[in-house]
């Protein structure tokens, strides 16, 4: 719901395009309690230029090019090249392997960090990031402006794998894994995070049958996501013996628009950044005083969702993206 004021909730989004990102930003865009006003691009998906070609490509889709598009980092805070790109997950354009004719449009003529800490200043504790890539571009705006942590009214992120598997190797979750440098400078902010991890959307799947019930609706968007989920249903059926796919990015969408969805503890959580383990979450319950001082330690708090109510996530995920 839009919040006591009547105003919806002003949110950026920070995204890879990619199968799930172009779902969560056509959920975002039928969500009456948000404002999508703004997307920021980042590698993960796909390199950064394709990114920002298909965050403009959704919008057109959507008839929604009046909403600004940034574009992000091309590398890691490290200002690390080698990149790992999802390409076999989402198909080489990141969206299908549909070969969409390029956009018309073109991003602003500003970075998505300066983007980030011009909107964060501009409406102080009113916009939520949803960061559903690398977090390059937030930790870029976190060292960029001091005042950015205090200003931004939350970060809701889709990473971590909490006390589960990651999904790029047993120990990392990909958006993470893709810079774990930066996102161990977004979980020590002291920003207000909300770490949505595939601990949670692992429980969120959609399965053949949905698939065909999504065929049946006339909607523009339910007919669009037809096209390109079938790449992502063969990955996932390849990969894993789910009969349907994760709903990462809409799940953690979700969570932003309607915290209710999940449940969440709270502690320090830190990102190993070298090592066999690079990319791995670790949260610090602050249950235990431990007697040594530890990297956890005088940490502030963030918040890591625990629970999701699924069938609620895929019902609202089903009833917004089939509306014609
Ligand atoms: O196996 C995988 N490797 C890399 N990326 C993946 C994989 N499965 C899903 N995603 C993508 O990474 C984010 C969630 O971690 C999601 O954006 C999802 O589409």
């Amino acid at each position: 719901m839009a919040s006591a004021a009547g105003e919806p909730k002003k949110i950026i989004i920070d995204t890879d395009p990619g199968i799930d990102d172009a779902m969560a930003i056509f959920l975002a865009l039928r969500s009456p309690e948000v404002e999508v006003i703004g997307l920021t691009t980042i590698y993960g998906n796909v390199y950064t230029t394709l990114a920002t070609r298909n965050a403009l490509h959704l919008l057109e889709v959507a008839d929604r090019t009046d909403i600004p598009v940034a574009e992000g980092s091309h590398v890691t805070i490290t200002k690390g090249t080698k990149l790992r790109v999802a390409d076999f997950v989402h198909g080489a354009d990141g969206l299908g392997n549909q070969n969409f004719p390029p956009p018309e449009g073109k991003p602003i003529d500003m970075s998505a960090t300066d983007f980030l800490v011009e909107q964060a200043n501009l409406y102080p504790g009113k916009v939520t990031v949803v960061a559903l890539g690398p977090l390059t571009n937030i930790a870029l705006a976190i060292q960029q402006d001091p005042s950015f942590v205090k200003n931004i009214g939350q970060i809701v992120l889709l990473g971590g794998a909490f006390a589960v598997n990651g999904n790029v190797n047993p120990a990392a979750e990909a958006n993470i894994f893709g810079d774990p440098d930066a996102a161990d400078i977004v979980f020590t902010s002291g920003a207000d995070v909300l770490a949505v991890g595939i601990n949670v959307t692992h429980q969120v799947v959609l399965t053949d049958s949905d698939r065909e019930t999504l065929a049946s609706s006339n909607g523009k968007f339910a007919q669009y996501l037809l096209k390109i989920l079938e790449v992502y249903f063969n990955y996932h059926h390849d990969a894993y013996s789910t009969k349907g796919v994760y709903l990462h990015d809409p799940t953690a969408m979700l969570a932003a628009i309607n915290p209710s969805l999940i449940t969440y503890v709270e502690g320090a959580v830190r990102v190993q950044t070298n090592g066999i383990t690079r990319g791995l979450t670790l949260l610090y319950n602050k249950q235990k005083r431990f007697a040594e001082i530890t990297e956890w330690s005088n940490q502030p708090s963030v918040k890591v969702a625990v629970t999701v109510d699924a069938p609620a996530v895929l019902k609202l995920v089903m009833k917004r993206l089939m509306e014609c």
